[in-house]
């Protein structure tokens, strides 16, 4: 009988603080004790910028090849930073509740967006967040960065911190952006609030699929074991969460096939189904709604294209309480995602140019 379970993690700050806080919620939630690994990964060590990578997944690779050769039991991902596509020989064992999905505005002197004089600098390395930048201030000078938190934050006077758990990189340039761009899960997550001066409604900046959730992944076997592990695995799972995210995700994999823009994509679960058991309530009276809203940018932002749609959840299928959303719920959330993705690619999302 296994008393112990061993948790891969990247090494940045913010890998090991979220790794950390799933580790410990897990043994918790088992009795068993939490051994840590980190795995430096390429996306750690490379330095040029994100868009220039290619391929998506990076980050998580080094991850997934720990737990594929049983390295490791468990690898605590963002859930945004996977790629769509489950590969075989690993499955997504929980998604735990998801913290807060926008994205940040940490700007010198408490500055919101509206507030950014015209043609400040503001520095994000990624298309999405680019792109819808432009769209509500084209007249903003958009900087590609790259580096962890803390690089990021010191290019804005005021919010170099001195942080000994994770300094900014020497070398990097300070105090010279207006305003940087980050996720509020991340910050919120180290304990870095304090920074951020503006949560950007998703109106203004349609988060990234899957941003603020994190992803418990591991070998099929693990979570099929019926131990302690994997019942604390599907205990910690949150099925609101996982709801969300399989729409996020299969708007995204449906958009992967089609098109090379940025993409942005958030469900929110707008009427929760009832869970009585034994209800003979239809889809649609009392039960609950799924609700998709999506964008696709072209990367320069001349053109934004959103789409919205929503999907009746059956009435008396999915335990919020006490378990995970069913198959049949999560193929609801599943062809919403397909469903969105389709109406932006026949709006044109696959005719914009990717960089
Ligand atoms: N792209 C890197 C990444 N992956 C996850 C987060 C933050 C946490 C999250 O969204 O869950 C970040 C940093 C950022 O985008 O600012």
């Amino acid at each position: 009988m296994r008393t112990t379970f061993t948790v891969g993690t990247r090494g940045s700050h913010l890998a090991r603080t979220q790794t950390t806080g799933a580790a410990e919620a897990l043994a918790a939630a088992s009795g068993l004790e939490p051994l840590l690994e980190i795995i430096r990964t390429e996306g750690d060590v490379t330095t040029g910028s994100l868009a220039s990578l290619g391929g998506t997944g990076v980050f998580a690779s080094a991850l997934r090849a720990a737990v594929l050769d049983s390295r490791v039991d468990l690898a605590v991902h963002s859930l945004k930073d996977l790629p769509s596509a489950q590969p075989d020989g690993l499955e997504i064992a929980a998604v735990p509740a998801r913290v807060d999905v926008r994205d940040a505005l940490c700007a010198r002197d408490g500055l919101r967006l509206s507030e950014l004089p015209a043609g400040a600098k503001v520095g994000t390395g990624s298309p999405r967040r680019v792109a819808q930048l432009k769209a509500v201030r084209p007249d903003l000078q958009i900087v590609d960065i790259r580096g962890n938190v803390q690089t990021r934050l010191a290019r804005v006077p005021g919010l170099e911190q001195h942080d000994d758990h994770a300094p900014a990189a020497a070398g990097s340039p300070r105090g010279d952006l207006d305003a940087v761009v980050l996720a509020c899960a991340g910050l919120d997550r180290i304990g870095y609030d304090w920074a951020i001066t503006e949560r950007l409604a998703p109106t203004v900046m349609m988060p990234a699929p899957g941003q603020g959730a994190l992803a418990v992944e591991c070998r099929p076997e693990t979570a099929a074991a019926g131990d302690a592990l994997a019942q604390a695995l599907a205990r910690y799972d949150d099925a609101v969460t996982r709801l969300q995210v399989t729409a996020e995700r299969a708007l995204l994999e449906r958009l992967e096939a089609g098109c090379a823009a940025p993409i942005g994509a958030l469900a929110r679960v707008e009427r929760e189904p009832e869970a009585e058991p034994g209800s003979e309530k239809a889809a649609g009276s009392g039960g609950g709604r799924l609700v998709l809203d999506a964008v696709v940018a072209a990367q320069d932002g001349s053109r934004l294209l959103r789409e919205h749609a929503g999907a009746d959840l059956p009435a008396v299928r999915v335990r919020l309480e006490d378990g995970a959303a069913d198959a049949e719920t999560l193929g609801v959330a599943r062809q919403l995602g397909i469903r969105v993705a389709e109406a932006l690619l026949d709006g044109g999302a696959d005719l914009f140019p990717a960089t």
